[in-house]
């Protein structure tokens, strides 16, 4: 059965906006799930775009997996859910800043997606957590791997299993979150903070995020030796040159993100 997509993609100022929009809360099926791969997939490679940005519509970012979906316990159904862990490697792995403008209540799956964002900005009447204990679940789509590498397992099993649905200030206090911007503000503070990301240096972000993926966990000597060869890269960018002498020069620096 074809439905009418889902999300909706606007490229301005080299930022590209996802906007989620699957009434009635934006809750992940896996129509979305492959809507979603189809069209990151030409954002991430393209080097016109400098900045992603997530985001929702009305009370809701992502208020998880459906539900309805989600009674299907077969193997073939959670296999095709299981393909949202694709989705945040994408977004974890795109050699430009994400950022998750999580416009209303992020819980569970689109909790989980976020913290595979670089940069987590949350409305201050909006919720965030993972209640998936309520439904006999745990996030078992990122978030039990990712919640401890951001939190600590202590706080991540709490939060877990407590499966509370914190409030923005909350969320913002234990580290969940970057920022939290009054909804009146929301679209102003997220379309400058877009803007200025896709106009820094996008290649060192990229190299970045790299090096941290690679190396993360690793012993630290082979830690080192994947930094070494990020910073290799990064000392033959044009945008590590002109930063430089941007910076000799006495005026703002011009990047290109190469
Ligand atoms: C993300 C994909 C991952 C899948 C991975 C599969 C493999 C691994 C499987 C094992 C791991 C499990 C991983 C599970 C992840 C999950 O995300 S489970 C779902 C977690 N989310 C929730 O529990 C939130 C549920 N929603 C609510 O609690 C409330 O809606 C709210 C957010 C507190 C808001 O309440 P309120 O303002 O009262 O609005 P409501 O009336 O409740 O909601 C409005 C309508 O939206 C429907 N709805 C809300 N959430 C969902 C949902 N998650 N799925 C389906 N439908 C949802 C709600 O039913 C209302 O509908 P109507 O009654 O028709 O208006």
């Amino acid at each position: 059965m074809n439905r009418a997509p889902v999300l909706a993609v606007t490229i301005e100022d080299a930022v590209a906006t996802v906007r989620i929009d699957r009434p009635p809360a934006n809750a992940v099926d896996p129509a979305m799930i492959e809507e979603f791969l189809s069209v990151l997939a030409p954002l991430v490679r393209d080097p016109g775009v400098r900045c992603v940005v997530i985001t929702g519509t009305g009370r809701f970012f992502v208020a998880g997996a459906d539900i309805a979906v989600m009674r299907d316990l077969s193997d073939r159904n959670q296999a095709k859910m299981r393909r949202w862990i694709e989705v945040q490697r994408m977004l974890e792995l795109a050699p430009k800043p994400v950022v998750a403008a999580m416009n209303g209540h992020a819980l569970g799956g689109g909790a989980e997606l976020s913290l595979a964002c670089d940069l987590r900005i949350l409305a201050d009447d909006a919720s965030f957590g993972f209640p998936e204990m309520a439904l006999g679940l745990f996030p078992g789509a990122g978030g039990s791997q990712r919640l401890p590498r951001l939190v600590g397992p202590h706080l991540a099993k709490r939060l877990m299993i407590d499966g509370a649905r914190l409030s923005a200030p909350r969320a913002l206090e234990l580290g969940l979150v970057d920022e939290v911007v009054p909804r009146v503000e929301f679209a102003d503070v997220v379309g400058r903070k877009a803007r200025a990301l896709a106009a820094g240096p996008t290649s060192a972000v990229a190299l970045l995020k790299r090096v941290v993926d690679e190396g993360y966990g690793l012993p630290i000597e082979e830690a080192l030796a994947q930094e070494e060869k990020g910073v290799r890269e990064l000392m033959r960018s044009a945008d590590a040159a002109e930063g430089l002498q941007s910076f000799l020069d006495k005026r703002s620096p011009r990047f290109t993100g190469r």
